[in-house]
């Protein structure tokens, strides 16, 4: 089960011609592929599109009556051989995953579309993982746009430019033979808007009918001779064709006043923050006129010579806005001047930084330098001569850092907790991970993992350990890794080079840190996909001869003492570990709409909680150091007499029982205690329960009035 359900939402991928369509920037891709005609639609979730695939996938109907393919891809390079049906046959294709790593992992498939080139328009939808909210390497997907010429689009952030991106996208793609990359930030998948519907448009040729009719082309398959040609046509005809297709529609925008002495060249998708910027400055009005002349690049690869030498023919300077590095635009923009013997001068990342997202104070920043140093009369009086404020103090100095860690209750959790505990005994260990939910055991508490270099890579980037020695190298697999890349990668290569080390999948049911999407393994029942693949039948598939399935992760001791065999057997050969409990946020997010129903029908229902008894608690803290629960907080006792906090769990416990676990296995101390908390009890319950409460009292005043007693005496 997806983090999100957008059932209610899809409905209005319905809509015709006259109406408005609102909503969210994923909305209105997936609405504007409706609207064009695609035949099929592919993809791999990741943030900031995982949403889109979710979208995508509540779609499937819709998409299954206009006879649309939808695949959820195994992987990005899954995504991007899936392309490879608008090679030879007329049909729109679109897929969509997180970039630059999806496109890492895609780009083999891209490099071969790229070079046979396209008959059906082809687009590649990236979600560009770029500035404060990534969660990944920053890079851009600029490069790869530009090693295998691939147009790379970046419309402004609104939901008109973004599905006409879409449309003209298609058409760019079929008009040049060449793949079109629709590029969308975090902000722009997000962004909420309008725009005007068209009809839905089912694909004129379908895959279906495509089937009955089978193309080939040989010139159009990557094989010597026709790979020489691939290339030669790439810049004699498809670029050119590009450039057409862009100057006569109109792709790239020009907003402001016709001429000018500076001007603004920006990336589209900067716009937002561009025209904020100069509001602020006093140089643009809500509506977004702007005083300042700009060329807003809704197409960033390739550029148009033409339009930027018109557009800067009577500016002294221009300010190109683009956004990380390297400076691919900007280092174009002056080769282009400069072969045309223009003096315009260009600003760019000398007054905007070469790293780093252009925020709003960045923008500002940038743009307030760029006009104070070329166009300073511009520049109302107060930008001119400011009362600055003083520094804003380094909050980094006074906030402390929020690492990100594992939810509550999750089933991970104890797994590192085990592993602690066998360090405990056996000192550190050689640690890789992969990319997932586990790659927090590298954070505080645990501080465990010292690699990540891709998905489904982690037992290889223990490959160099593999070979033997005084201690095993362990390494970490989530269930998402294994099955995208992993199972061969990974697993496949342990086995053909005789690994010597241990391998952990950590097995949550889902593709959990993208959004919890179902894959191969989910146990959870899907009306359109095939699950409930066990990834310990897989293992021992591929030829893997010690493997070790724990179905319940929260069982410390188990875990412990397994990890201890693998790490000393005899075996020889990769060891696995499959460790599997479902992510505890999917179970919540599936449990707790059945509790409320349950409760509010008057039904039985009784949840655990957990607790810590303060007067055992010694305040040494070392449950949480096995822990990292956000539940598992800190309290001050009611006793005057101790200043330490004590332990505490707070009333977001879920009741997985990992400290009790832990507490036990770690043997640190009997503080912990469950109590079940029981909506509806039965009438028999309740008068137990006040018998209890009332014996309890008795007890308590009893032994209270005798501690007096003898306190009195001493
Ligand atoms: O969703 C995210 O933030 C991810 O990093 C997950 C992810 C999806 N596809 C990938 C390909 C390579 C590395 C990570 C991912």
């Amino acid at each position: 089960m997806a983090e999100r359900s957008f059932k209610k939402e899809v409905e209005q991928l319905r809509i015709g011609a006259g109406e408005t369509f609102r909503g969210e920037g994923i909305l209105a891709i997936t609405k504007a592929l409706l609207e064009n005609g695609v035949g099929y639609v592919g993809g791999y979730q990741g943030a900031p599109i995982s949403h889109l695939m979710d979208v995508l996938a509540d779609a499937e109907d819709l998409m299954a009556e206009l006879g649309i393919r939808f695949e959820a891809n195994a992987s990005e390079a899954a995504a991007a051989a899936m392309l490879a049906a608008s090679v030879h046959y007329p049909i729109r294709g679109a897929v969509t995953f997180k970039s630059t790593v999806g496109t890492n992992v895609a780009s083999d498939a891209l490099a071969n579309l790229a070079s046979g080139g396209v008959t059906g328009g082809a687009l590649v939808i990236v979600g560009e993982d770029y500035g404060e909210g990534s969660s990944i390497m920053q890079e851009r997907s600029h490069a790869f746009a530009m090693k295998s010429q691939i147009w790379l689009l970046d419309p402004r952030p609104n939901l008109p430019s973004i599905t006409d991106a879409v449309r003209h996208g298609f058409a760019l793609s079929e008009a040049s033979n060449t793949p079109v990359m629709l590029q969308v930030r975090i902000r722009c998948c997000h962004v909420h808007g309008a725009f005007e519907a068209r009809d839905n448009v089912p694909p004129p040729l379908t895959v279906r009918d495509a089937l009955s009719n089978p193309r080939r082309d040989t010139n159009r398959i990557v094989l010597p001779p026709a790979s020489f040609a691939h290339e030669k046509e790439k810049v004699e005809k498809r670029w050119p064709a590009a450039v057409r297709y862009i100057t006569e529609h109109g792709l790239n925008e020009h907003f402001g006043p016709d001429r000018g002495r500076v001007g603004i060249i920006l990336q589209g998708g900067m716009y937002n923050g561009v025209i904020r910027a100069l509001q602020r400055l006093g140089l643009a009005d809500v509506y977004g006129d702007s005083a300042v002349p700009l060329y807003c690049l809704n197409v960033t690869y390739p550029l148009v010579d033409d339009e930027i030498l018109g557009f800067c023919a009577d500016k002294d300077a221009v300010l190109i806005v683009e956004e990380g590095q390297p400076d691919h635009i900007e280092q174009s923009l002056r080769a282009i001047l400069h072969k045309a013997g223009a003096t315009t001068k260009v600003a760019g990342k000398d007054v905007l930084p070469m790293a780093g997202e252009y925020t709003g104070q960045v923008m500002l920043d940038g743009v307030e330098a760029f006009l104070t140093r070329h166009a300073s009369d511009i520049l109302p009086d107060r930008a001119r001569a400011p009362n600055r404020p003083g520094p804003v103090p380094d909050l980094s100095e006074v906030v402390p850092g929020r690492p990100p860690g594992f939810c509550t209750g999750c089933p991970e959790r104890p797994i590192f907790a085990a592993m602690k505990l066998v360090e405990e005994e056996t000192g550190p260990h050689q640690v890789s991970a992969d990319i997932g939910c586990h790659l927090f055991s590298i954070m505080p508490p645990f501080e465990i993992g010292g690699t990540t270099m891709g998905y489904g890579l982690g037992p290889a980037s223990n490959a160099a350990f593999d070979g033997g020695g005084d201690k095993r190298p362990i390494s970490i697999l989530g269930d998402g890794g294994f099955w995208h890349n992993g199972l061969s990668s990974s697993i496949g290569n342990a086995v053909f080079n005789k690994s010597d080390g241990v391998t952990i999948v950590v097995d949550n049911h889902y593709s959990a840190a993208t959004g919890g999407q179902d894959i191969l393994s989910s146990r959870a029942q899907n009306d359109t996909k095939s699950t409930q693949h066990p990834i310990a039948q897989a293992l021992k598939g591929v030829g893997v001869g010690w493997v070790r399935q724990i179905d319940r992760t929260y069982d410390v001791k188990r875990m412990r003492d397994t990890l201890k065999e693998a790490l000393t057997t005899d075996h020889e050969g990769p060891k696995v570990i499959v460790a599997s409990s479902e992510c505890m946020l999917n179970r919540q997010r599936r449990e707790k709409p059945l509790l409320s129903k349950a409760i509010s029908e008057g039904r039985r229902v009784a949840r655990p909680k957990f607790g810590v008894d303060e007067e055992v608690c010694t305040g040494d803290h070392a449950c949480m150091r096995l822990s990292g629960c956000p539940s598992l907080t800190l309290k001050m006792p009611d006793d005057p007499l101790r200043d330490d906090p004590v332990a505490h769990i707070d009333q977001s416990c879920v009741g997985c029982g990992n400290c009790g676990e832990v507490a036990d296995a770690a043997v640190l101390c009997p503080s912990f205690y469950q109590a079940d908390l029981v909506h509806n009890p039965r009438p028999f319950e309740t008068r137990m329960a006040r018998w209890q409460r009332r014996a309890i009292d008795w007890l308590q005043a009893r032994r209270a009035s005798r501690r007096l007693a003898r306190e009195a005496v001493r």
